[in-house]
């Protein structure tokens, strides 16, 4: 035999290292741990030593463990020396034994074939294996296994008995024979494994915890499972802890900022909420500006002003007036191009106009996120005062948090009243300076151009306060002003700078669109090259037409602008079709008559931002018998495939102003059956959605003139009135039809059929080329000659 190692030894002996390593020490075999090695001179010794204390397996606890056991202490001859390899089968035990008799009936175990040592059942061999004792011994037919732990140096058979040559014989036992013995056990022979250690192959080992992280970090959310995987402790636990805290929480439940907090708490653990930035989020680079301020490369940059006020109080009057005395004469041979919005300047200093007067502008770029103003201009006409949208102006200044200068127009005239106006501006919080406020007044005449440089000297003097500073070293991002789709060149939209530079080739993002900036347009109509900050330039290079309120980014290559461009396209598209599911009915026109609610879905796009604004103005102003009209979806542009797509899903009709739909969108249009309609003028828009709203309406009835009957002779009956003799010259009369009569072609009288009657009787229908009378409900001046028109409502779909 070759050496084993003691902690071999001991396992293959039942034995803990520490008792053989004892058991060496008595026999004066040096050894100093249990992966020492053993030579075959101190395992025959241990043999020797152990083979009169050998313990039984200790798991196995059948009878027949217990008499390897008894048997075990008997080292015979054929015991086989621990050396072989064969793996007990997993058995049922002493399924072979008989169940009753135990081991009783059992033909004396000495008189058995050979045995295993000491190892027990566990040596014993595989029934199979052909190691089995011979069935001729008559021995009790051990079980072949037990189910016991492979033993790696358990051992072979005796094949001398000639094993493997005998079939094991198992057909003469229950199978289920050694249950009852493991119940009800042997209590002599476990008695002899009483005070012994046993090897306990199955003990748990205490499982040592890992140590806690100090720290974790989270996004959004984790899972029970994903926050003891954190934390590096079994979910059960954090169960536990958490049914302690009151929550029911499964492995998978998803577990919110809080209570991630609270069961790290709980655990000492220090936890932090990761922040990831979506890139595609335009609005990140605009933060992004504001934490890489660099102080020292920021300039001064020109207040970006609008103009507010009271309708006819003088707003584009002073547009015009501001651009025609500063525009003009600054930039000789400039055409002043509308572009949404232009700049002048005074006395070497900037000012940034927006050309949309009006809140309604104002307010969109606002909801759309897009804090373009700097400054507000609020005109209040001298001689008609504070008005409502005055107010209205002043609150959507005040909400956006912008100054205001208030510009007190039409001081030419004699029934100016600047005092008025202070008075009731007072009480929307604008108190004159004059009168011990902060609010600045100044009295102009923009027809006349009184005041205006007045009016520019503070604006410079309120924009000086502000300190309004960009950066014109960084790639520039602002915010789109006007776009719209020219024909000759695409994709135009004003741009205003906010921060940066923008030059020609630029790669860009705007909005869901992007592109590179192909030529740039000032407002005077010159080509540049690049714009500073607080510029408004018209750009052209797009893929598609943004909305006014965009963002644009630019970016440093290409390709980053398209992928960043086309995932907010597609974003976009996914956004509308999540709105549309919502408002989405599978089948419009049948919910529109089941349902309380009548809806139209429009999806509105025309060549201007301001058409489709004003057509979605008038389009919501329609009023079909309680329609309501839905407008899912405008923009600028050509009517693309995505339009078309989420008209399909929202059973919506296009509506294209000046624009048409692209081939791909025709393609889809007639795949999907989307109903798309082309106009040029907008009152024929309307028109059209009307009738088409009429479509939805329940259904409407039509007159069928179904025939004509000629009078030919009058009867006067008393109680009954007159009577026409008439005569069917087209169609037929039935009694349930309404009639008007036609004298010398005019329709005299509209009303019910009465009586008809054939002769003397009552005749449902009288057909054309017979004759007829007929009475008539509150009519009686018939007269020969008279046509009686017989007509019936038939029920129609209107379109
Ligand atoms: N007398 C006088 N008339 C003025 C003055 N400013 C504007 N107007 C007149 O007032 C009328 C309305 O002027 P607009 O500039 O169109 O007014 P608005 O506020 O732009 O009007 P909406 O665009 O309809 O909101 C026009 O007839 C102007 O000529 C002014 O300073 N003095």
């Amino acid at each position: 035999m070759t050496k084993i190692r003691v902690h071999e030894y001991a396992k293959k002996v039942n034995r803990s290292s520490k008792e053989v390593i004892d058991e060496l020490t008595k026999i004066n075999v040096s050894v100093t741990n249990h992966m020492s090695t053993i030579d075959t001179e101190a395992i025959s010794k241990l043999d020797q030593s152990f083979g009169s204390k050998s313990k039984t397996t200790p798991i196995v606890k059948s009878g027949e463990q217990k008499e390897v056991a008894k048997n075990s202490k008997i080292p015979g001859p054929n015991r086989p020396a621990p050396t072989s390899g064969a793996k007990r089968p997993a058995s049922t035990g002493g399924a072979n034994r008989p169940a009753s008799t135990g081991g009783a009936s059992r033909p004396a175990s000495t008189g058995g074939p050979s045995r295993p040592a000491s190892t027990g059942g566990a040596s014993r061999p595989a029934s199979t294996g052909g190691a089995s004792r011979p069935a001729s011994t008559g021995g009790p037919s051990r079980p072949a296994s037990t189910g016991g732990p492979s033993r790696p140096n358990s051992n072979a058979p005796t094949s001398s008995t000639g094993g493997g040559t005998a079939p094991r014989p198992t057909g003469g036992r229950p199978p289920q024979g050694g249950a009852p013995n493991r119940r009800g056990g042997r209590p002599p022979a476990r008695g002899i494994n009483q005070g012994r250690r046993r090897y306990r192959p199955a003990n748990p080992i205490p499982k040592v915890e890992k140590p806690l992280p100090e720290k974790i970090t989270f996004y959004e959310s984790l899972t029970v499972a994903e926050l003891g995987r954190k934390l590096g402790r079994e979910p059960s636990g954090i169960i536990k802890k958490l049914f302690m805290l009151g929550i029911m929480a499964t492995i998978n439940q998803e577990l919110d900022e809080d209570t991630i907090e609270l069961i790290c708490a709980e655990y000492g653990v220090e936890v932090e909420e990761e922040i990831r930035i979506d890139y595609t989020d335009l609005e990140v680079y605009f933060e992004e500006v504001d934490v890489e301020k660099n102080e020292a490369n920021e300039i001064e940059r020109p207040p970006v002003v609008t103009i507010m006020g009271h309708v006819d109080h003088g707003k584009t009057t002073l547009l015009d007036s501001i651009r025609n005395t500063k525009v003009t004469q600054g930039e000789a041979g400039g055409i002043t191009q509308h572009i949404g919005a232009y700049q002048i300047e005074n006395k070497g200093k900037k000012i940034t106009f927006l050309d949309t007067p009006g809140h309604a502008a104002f307010t969109t770029m606002r909801a759309r996120g897009a804090k373009v103003t700097d400054i507000t201009i609020l005109v209040v006409a001298a001689d008609d005062g504070v008005m409502p949208q005055t107010i209205e102006a002043i609150n959507h200044a005040k909400a956006a948090d912008v100054p205001i200068i208030v510009a007190v127009n039409k001081m030419d005239k004699p029934t100016a009243n600047p005092d008025r106006v202070m008075q009731e501006l007072t009480d929307h919080g604008l108190v004159a300076e004059a009168w011990g406020g902060d609010a600045i007044f100044v009295p102009i005449s923009a027809l006349k151009g009184e005041g205006i440089e007045e009016l520019i000297d503070m604006i410079l003097l309120v924009a000086e306060v502000a300190e309004l500073k960009a950066n014109p070293k960084i790639r520039a991002r602002g915010t789109v002003i006007e776009a719209q789709l020219d024909r000759g060149r695409g994709s135009a939209a004003t741009l205003l700078i906010q921060d940066g530079t923008l030059h020609v080739g630029d790669p860009i993002v705007v909005g869901n669109t992007y592109g590179r900036v192909r030529a740039m347009i000032s407002d005077i109509g010159r080509r540049v090259k690049e714009a500073g900050p607080s510029t408004p330039v018209e750009i052209t290079g797009l893929s598609d037409v943004p909305q006014a309120g965009d963002r644009f980014v630019v970016f440093e290559d290409e390709k980053t602008a398209r992928q960043i461009g086309e995932t907010r396209a597609s974003e976009a598209i996914q956004e509308s079709r999540g709105e549309k599911t919502r408002i989405t009915l599978d089948n419009l026109f049948e919910q529109m008559t089941i349902g309380d609610v009548k809806e139209l879905n429009l999806i509105v796009k025309a060549d201007v931002q301001g058409t489709v604004e004003a057509m979605a103005a008038s389009l919501m102003k329609i009023e079909v018998e309680g329609v309501n009209v839905k407008l899912i979806h405008t923009g600028a542009g050509a009517i693309n495939e995505s339009d078309v797509t989420l008209a399909a899903a929202s059973n919506a009709i296009v509506i294209g102003f000046n624009v048409r739909p692209d081939t791909n969108a025709r393609r889809a249009a007639e795949a999907e059956g989307v109903d798309i309609r082309q106009h040029r003028v907008i009152y024929k828009v309307i028109e059209e959605i009307e009738s088409a709203m009429k479509g939805m309406l329940d259904p409407e009835f039509e007159e069928k003139v179904i025939g004509q009957a000629e009078v030919r002779e009058t009867f006067v009956v008393s109680k009954i009135g007159t009577i026409a003799g008439s005569y069917v010259i087209d169609g037929k009369i039935t009694r349930d039809s309404s009639v008007r009569i036609v004298r010398d072609n005019i329709v005299i009288f509209e009303g019910e059929l009465d009586t008809l009657k054939r002769f003397k009787d009552d005749a449902k229908e009288v057909a054309k080329g017979y004759e007829c009378g007929i009475t008539i409900k509150k009519f009686n001046d018939m007269k020969e000659g008279d046509i009686i028109e017989a007509y019936i409502m038939q029920e129609i779909k209107r379109t």
